[in-house]
């Protein structure tokens, strides 16, 4: 029988708020954060194979690793040793396409291992409820459960545990992507030195931009976007300051840094005016290139289920 590849759509993320507190002795940082799905996605297809093996294409994908340190691989071992199958060899080949950017504060590593494990629950017909998968996301890392997830959500512990968040519009992004990425840690590091240096400020709390959220005014949100690594990031890759300036005047109401960057998202009144302001920005020369989105979108969902060798359909000639 030919075996049936499974393709999971996977979206990015931005944090609208990422309120970082001091390191816990686990190393990891306490988060409030609010996560948004947005419409950049990653397609993470599997299949049953003899012989193993990670293909990554698309954008960035000669950054991405092949080999064991790929999140996609981490969710299928995990998920072979949660069901009692050989994770040395679980039989799975994995391909990845990538929209999302490398190593760019949006998740796509996240992203691959949450659509990984949503495929392969699927291909071995495990029927694992989104509880046990999203507590099975949290060990790969702290963004997992929300590419799962998807929707808009409010974040803590170290980011892993969610609740859904009522976001009433549909809100239009300008993504600007930087030609090198960051490492997370790396970030967070760096927080952590300014912090001891200088006392370096945080952002408020969180409740304003829920009910910024609630009520669906993108003017409203865009006063209260903040993130605590934007200060951290932006010490380490001091173009940002440029770029986030470009952006606001560019026409965009706000701009922020992604996460960890050094991906920059600016948030614009409409669909129309992002197109506007994603083609000025783009011809500032103050990133490498730039993308439209919109958000919130859905998290991790099989979009296709089909027999790997289709046979070619009849031939109509007019
Ligand atoms: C900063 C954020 C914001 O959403 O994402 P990115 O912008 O990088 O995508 C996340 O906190 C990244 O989450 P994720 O990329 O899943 O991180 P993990 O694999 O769990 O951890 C990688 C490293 O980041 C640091 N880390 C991560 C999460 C956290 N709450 N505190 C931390 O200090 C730790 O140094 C950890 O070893
Ligand atoms: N499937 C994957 N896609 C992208 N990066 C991956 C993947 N698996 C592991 N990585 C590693 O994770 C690092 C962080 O990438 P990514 O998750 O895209 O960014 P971020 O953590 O900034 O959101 C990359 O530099 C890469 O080495």
């Amino acid at each position: 029988m030919v075996p049936t590849p499974i393709t999971v759509r996977v979206p990015a993320k931005v944090n609208l708020h990422l309120s970082v507190g001091d390191a816990r002795p686990d190393g990891y940082h306490e988060l409030v954060t609010v996560f948004q799905a947005l419409s950049l996605t990653d397609d993470v297809t599997v299949v049953a194979a003899d012989e193993p093996a990670i293909e990554v294409k698309g954008e960035g994908a000669d950054e991405v690793p092949t080999g064991p340190e790929n999140l996609a691989w981490k969710a299928v071992r995990l998920l072979a040793e949660h069901c009692g199958r050989d994770p040395e060899n679980p039989g799975v080949r994995i391909s990845i396409n990538k929209g999302i950017p490398v190593a760019g504060g949006m998740a796509g590593g996240s992203a691959d291992a949450a659509a990984t494990l949503q495929a392969v629950n699927q291909l071995w017909r495990l029927e694992l409820g989104r509880d046990e998968l999203s507590e099975l996301a949290g060990k790969i890392g702290s963004d997992v459960p929300f590419s799962l997830q998807g929707g808009t959500a409010l974040g803590t512990g170290r980011g892993e545990r969610l609740v859904p968040v009522l976001a009433r519009h549909t809100y239009h992004w300008v993504i600007a992507l930087d030609r090198e990425g960051l490492s997370t840690p790396g970030v967070y590091g760096e927080l952590d030195r300014l912090r001891a240096d200088n006392g370096n400020g945080r952002i408020g709390e969180v409740e304003p931009l829920l009910e910024a959220l609630a009520s669906g005014d993108p003017r409203q949100l865009a006063l209260l976007l903040g993130n605590d690594l934007q200060s951290a990031a932006v010490s380490l890759r001091p173009g940002l300051r440029r770029t986030l300036r470009a952006g606001v005047q560019a026409g965009a109401l706000a701009g922020i840094v992604s996460g960890s960057g050094p991906t920059c998202a600016f948030l614009c009144t409409d669909s129309d005016e992002a197109v506007r302001v994603a083609a000025e920005l783009s011809g500032a020369g103050v990133c490498r290139t730039v993308r439209v989105a919109h958000g919130p979108v859905p998290g991790a969902k099989v979009v296709s289920e089909e027999p790997a060798h289709r046979p070619t359909p009849p031939q109509v000639h007019a």
